[in-house]
């Protein structure tokens, strides 16, 4: 490719030869082999124009920064635009061109990982080839692979779609991440069709007021979706209405499901401990739906995956049947095993104040005795959830064990005594193994154990290492050890 066919994202002034051949294009300097474009973004630790020189000395064939960064020291053009992101995001997608034809995108505060993987299983129970990306990985028919983000950065995100398309991956749904959408790592992505599902306490850390992170949100349907696309919104949630209003207005068709749905609405459910059964009315017509899931919020998450499948093409009925085949994604409200006595033990990724308070939420009713909770906070993110996790749980739950998640940089007793302080009843123990044994050994009869905030992960990122550590395989040691 030469600078030349790149004109339309990149203005080229007077003067810089545009046939030069470029080879590729990324935002990491590390990353520039000969022939790249460098893209100077201005991140949360570091400004990209900074390493302009480390990319010239690399080979880049051009820098591309913002409006008046001036880099004087650079001889290779420079290329000036008003949004590097954005510009890497459209660069990304021209040197990876190829999309699975079919794409959805799912944002909201909880839920964006299970409806992704719910989608994918309908459109797979369809006969399509499926892929699902997210915090989770990425799923597809050839692939089960860990991903280190939730919503991939532009190169990485293209380079895989263009990967998939090429293994014959018409569908794929993807999350849309709060940082995701707010630094264009989707701008660029031909999306079919959109999803909400819920807004709650999320990345205080990264976004200043909640309005910053609903506005970031909201980009997915009033700056990515084209006109006419489909927006599946969870009308129960009480911000469903700022979004309909945004997705009304950039003129996408408003699909709401849930209770106060009317594209699928919830007219009867009943929740069981490891199921829920539910009448669902489309178009008119009731269906009965078996869904073989623990939690009632994965109700609302079937629906918003239900509604995108049928908003993209897959016949109704078919899609609603599928609901009875669902899988839940791993680590939510994932039983993991169950002591002699019969009392469940599930890992959960609940991780934030909202889902925490729904899960507990979800287990009491099945729960004649105690509900026994096991969690800690994150270190390096918000810190203002920590005595708000601490009052849920003791609020929720009949034993709180206050534990280490992935302490990171900070101090594990500060965050521990964070969340104590919201928490003054709760047993602090901050090895997460031993608080994991020591909750399932006091499991009695009709107790359920909730081991929340890690969910599917497989370390633990204690200072800047990061240790094996898998709730599932201490929740199973921990039942084995267990006197029968
Ligand atoms: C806060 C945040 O979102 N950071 C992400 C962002 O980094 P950044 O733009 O802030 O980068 P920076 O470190 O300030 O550096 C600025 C620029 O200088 C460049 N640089 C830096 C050093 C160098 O030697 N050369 C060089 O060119 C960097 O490549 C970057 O382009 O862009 C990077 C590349 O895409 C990401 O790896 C990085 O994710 C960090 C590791 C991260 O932890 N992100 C989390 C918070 C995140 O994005 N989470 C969401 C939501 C998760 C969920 O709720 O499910 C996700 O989508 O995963
Ligand atoms: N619809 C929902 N409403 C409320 N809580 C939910 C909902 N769906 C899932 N949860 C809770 O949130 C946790 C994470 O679910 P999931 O991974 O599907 O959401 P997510 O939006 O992808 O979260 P993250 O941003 O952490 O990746 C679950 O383990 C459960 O505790
Ligand atoms: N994608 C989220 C996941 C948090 C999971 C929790 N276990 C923690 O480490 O805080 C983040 O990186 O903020
Ligand atoms: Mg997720």
């Amino acid at each position: 490719m030469r600078l030349a066919d790149l004109a339309d994202i990149l203005p080229v002034p007077p003067g810089v030869p545009v046939e030069v051949e470029v080879t590729g294009v990324t935002s990491d300097s590390r990353a520039v082999r000969p022939g790249m474009i460098f893209v100077a973004v201005s991140g949360s630790k570091a400004d990209g124009s900074a390493y302009a020189a480390d990319a010239q000395e690399r080979g880049a064939a051009a820098i591309v920064a913002g409006n008046g960064i001036s880099l004087e020291s650079i001889r290779v053009p420079v290329l000036a635009v008003e949004d590097p992101r954005l510009a890497l995001a459209r660069l990304a997608s021209r040197f990876w061109p190829r999309q699975p034809q079919t794409m959805v995108a799912v944002t909201g505060t909880s839920g964006k990982t299970s409806v992704a993987s719910f989608t994918r299983q309908i459109w797979e129970h369809a006969g399509y080839a499926a892929a699902s990306i997210g915090t989770t990985g990425v799923v597809a028919p050839d692939r089960n692979e860990y991903g280190a983000l939730t919503t991939p950065d532009p190169v990485a995100l293209h380079m895989l779609l263009d990967e998939l398309a090429g293994e014959g991956v018409t569908h794929a749904s993807m999350e849309a991440s709060s940082h995701g959408l707010d630094q264009r790592r989707l701008d660029s992505v031909r999306l079919a069709a959109g999803a909400f599902t819920n807004l709650g306490r999320d990345h205080m850390d990264y976004h200043p007021t909640v309005e910053d992170y609903l506005k970031a949100k909201l980009r997915l349907f009033d700056a990515l979706l084209p006109k006419g696309a489909p927006a599946v919104i969870f009308a129960d949630d009480e911000y469903s209405a700022p979004v309909i209003e945004a997705a009304s207005s950039a003129g996408l068709q408003v699909l709401t499901v849930g209770r106060q749905g009317d594209f699928l609405c919830l007219k009867r459910v009943e929740h069981e401990r490891h199921r829920q059964r539910a009448e669902v009315q489309y178009a008119g017509e009731i269906h009965e739906i078996d869904l073989p899931l623990a939690g009632d919020f994965q109700v609302s998450n079937a629906l918003v995956a239900a509604g995108l499948a049928i908003a993209t093409g897959t016949p109704a009925r078919d899609a609603l049947k599928a609901l009875e085949t669902l899988k839940g994604a791993p680590g939510r409200l994932d039983l993991v095993g169950t002591a002699a006595n019969g009392a469940p033990v599930y890992v959960d990724y609940s991780h934030k104040p909202d889902a925490l308070e729904n899960v507990l939420k979800s287990v009491r009713p099945f729960t004649t005795g105690r509900v026994i909770v096991v969690f800690g906070c994150g270190g390096d993110r918000d810190r203002g959830k920590r005595p708000i996790m601490g009052e849920i749980a003791t609020r929720l739950a009949d034993v709180v064990i206050v534990t280490d998640d992935n302490p990171r940089s900070e101090v594990p007793a500060e965050i521990r005594a964070a969340v104590l302080a919201g928490a003054p009843g709760a047993i602090e123990i901050g090895d997460r193994r031993e608080a994991i044994r020591t909750a399932v050994a006091m499991l009695q009869s009709g107790d359920t154990l909730i081991v929340a905030g890690k969910g599917h992960e497989e370390g633990q990122t204690i200072g800047t290492r990061t240790f094996p550590f898998s709730d599932h395989e201490e929740v199973r040691a921990a039942l084995r050890e267990r006197p029968a």
